[in-house]
């Protein structure tokens, strides 16, 4: 059974690595030739991953069509903004039995689509019921050491979620499986922007409470949208939740938290954007979710002020006040308002 993956940054080589020890027949795909090339040379991405070796058995190309022939697993591990793009040309080679899985953490800016919904958009109509997603706390440079890690994934249908857990699960590598697409993938998504701020109050000097604070806010207002959307809020408890978020915001590997502690302590957007070849997805995310918080009216203030910082110049320690400084409030507004009934929510 061949499985191609679809991008050659971190992620996409740490994935190609796990399926070929699972025995599966693996491609992988480098939009840049040159980058393909390095990787085959020194069987290591030195780029994005390095100190992994990368076996011979891989078949590394920047033809997609090459990387796509034969597969009967494709799986999608590109930066979000440019998946529409990649996710179009591939859908020519892609076979219609295909099972298509987004390893992508992200949302569209503009249309402010998941994910997997762009890649519906894009792929035939015979293809669209066979995609599913993986997410949860997974840095690509411990997965590729072969560390413990479980994540889990998402289907509209249960089979399709079960070939994926088979396809992926290994001594080191425990999937579980989960109806909820949206909340798993909105999960996936917003906690990047979670993970900015944490990082910001780290550059900031801030300690642990503040980081334990923005991890317990933040999945609150990652489920208030996402239940908006449509998500169950059981989801955000799992490993694409609060999973994701504890991982992302205490990581010494995540691009996005360490982009938060430069920004802290003074960097530009800009520069922090120019000073990595890596993707930052959660500056992208941002966008996207404060203009999702608005179209549904949800209250998201850590986003808002995450947005204030990121595109409208906003000094990180008045976010900070923005945010201390709010109205006193219920800590389960929400779950009070919504069981109002249940007496033993409501102590007074
Ligand atoms: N690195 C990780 O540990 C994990 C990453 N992810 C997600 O996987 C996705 C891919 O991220 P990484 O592999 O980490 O990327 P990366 O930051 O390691 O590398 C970026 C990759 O994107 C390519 N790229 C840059 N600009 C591009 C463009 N305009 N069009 C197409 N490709 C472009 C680069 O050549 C490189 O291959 C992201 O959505 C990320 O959130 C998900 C789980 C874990
Ligand atoms: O999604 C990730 C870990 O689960 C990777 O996070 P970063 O993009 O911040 O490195």
């Amino acid at each position: 059974m061949k499985s191609a993956v679809i991008g050659a940054g971190s992620w996409g080589t740490a994935i190609a690595h796990l399926l070929t020890d699972n025995g599966a027949r693996v491609s992988l795909w480098a939009r840049r030739p040159q980058l393909a090339e390095e990787i085959r040379r020194w069987r290591e991405n030195r780029s994005y991953l390095p100190g992994v070796g990368i076996s011979d058995k891989i078949l590394v190309t920047s033809d997609l069509e090459e990387a796509l022939y034969d597969a009967e697993f494709v799986v999608m591990a590109v930066p979000s903004q440019s998946m529409r793009s990649i996710i179009r040309e591939a859908g020519k080679y892609i076979k219609s039995h295909c099972v298509i899985v987004n390893a992508a953490k992200g949302i569209e800016i503009g249309t402010l689509l998941r994910m997997s919904q762009v890649m519906k958009e894009e792929l035939p109509s015979e293809c669209r019921t066979n995609i599913a997603v993986l997410s949860g706390p997974s840095h690509a440079e411990e997965v590729a050491r072969r560390l413990p890690t479980a994540v889990v994934v998402a289907a509209e249908k249960k089979e399709v979620a079960e070939e994926v857990q088979d396809l992926f699960m290994n001594s080191y590598f425990r999937v579980y499986t989960n109806p909820d697409i949206i909340g798993v993938e909105m999960g996936g998504a917003l906690k990047n922007i979670i993970a900015i701020c944490a990082g910001i109050a780290e550059g900031l000097g801030f300690g642990d409470n503040t980081r334990a604070a923005l991890i317990t806010r933040g999945i609150i207002e990652i489920t208030r949208l996402g239940v908006k959307m449509g998500a169950h809020p059981s989801t955000f408890s799992g490993l694409s939740g609060i999973g994701d978020v504890i991982v992302t915001c205490n990581s010494l590997f995540s691009r996005n938290r360490r982009a938060g502690i430069e920004i802290g302590r003074g960097k530009s957007v800009g520069e922090v954007m120019a000073s990595t070849n890596m993707v930052i997805e959660g500056i992208h995310t941002t966008k996207a979710a404060y203009d999702l918080a608005r179209r549904h009216g949800v209250e998201m203030p850590i986003t808002e002020q995450a947005f204030g910082v990121l595109y409208e110049g906003k000094n990180p320690l008045d976010a900070v006040d923005a945010l201390m400084m709010r109205k006193g409030k219920h800590e389960m507004e929400e779950v009070v308002e919504k069981e109002e009934k249940r007496q033993d929510l409501k102590t007074w």
